[in-house]
């Protein structure tokens, strides 16, 4: 079911920080800022030889990554995005199979235009795992 990883997704308090440490400390290449109010996220992504890390600074009241930020204030691995095929086919597989789909199950459209959906932390070991279709 999963393709290649996606990109691996950091929660910081200050984007504009965590995104000059990628760029001037790191070397790294780094997108614009994307604020995406439908998601309670601002990014950015580092792009990097074979995957991308995603940088994630909560936005607006009810951010999905506000509660993970009050744990670890400081920062800290917040989920992993794998690219499949079909989402559909691999959402009804995983309920199936009794995984948990976060939200009310159906895909939504995520940073790169593609749908995405989001499985609970608890059904895969305490990581956060997002599908992306590609
Ligand atoms: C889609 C746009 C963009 C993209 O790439 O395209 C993005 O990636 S946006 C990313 C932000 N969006 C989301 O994270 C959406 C899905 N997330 C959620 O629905 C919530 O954040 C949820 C349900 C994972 C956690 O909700 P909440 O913070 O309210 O915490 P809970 O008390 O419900 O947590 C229950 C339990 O899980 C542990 N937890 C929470 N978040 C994580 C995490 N990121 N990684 C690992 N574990 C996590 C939390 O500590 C609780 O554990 P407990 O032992 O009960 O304390
Ligand atoms: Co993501």
């Amino acid at each position: 079911m999963l393709g290649r990883v996606n990109h691996i997704a950091i929660a910081v308090p200050d984007l504009a920080a965590a995104t000059a440490t990628y760029r001037d400390t790191l070397g790294a290449k780094v997108s614009d800022v994307q604020a995406l109010p439908e998601h309670g996220v601002t990014i950015v992504f580092v792009e990097l030889p074979n995957t991308k890390v995603e940088l994630l600074e909560p936005l607006g009241e009810n951010s999905p990554i506000s509660a993970f930020l009050e744990k670890a204030p400081s920062g800290g691995i917040h989920h992993i995005c794998y690219e499949v095929d079909d989402i559909l086919l691999a959402r009804d597989k995983l309920v199936a199979s009794g995984a948990r789909v976060l939200g009310d199950g159906n895909p939504r459209t995520g940073a790169h235009g593609k749908p995405v959906l989001f499985l609970h932390p608890k059904d895969f070991f305490g990581t956060l795992v997002e599908l992306e279709e590609v």
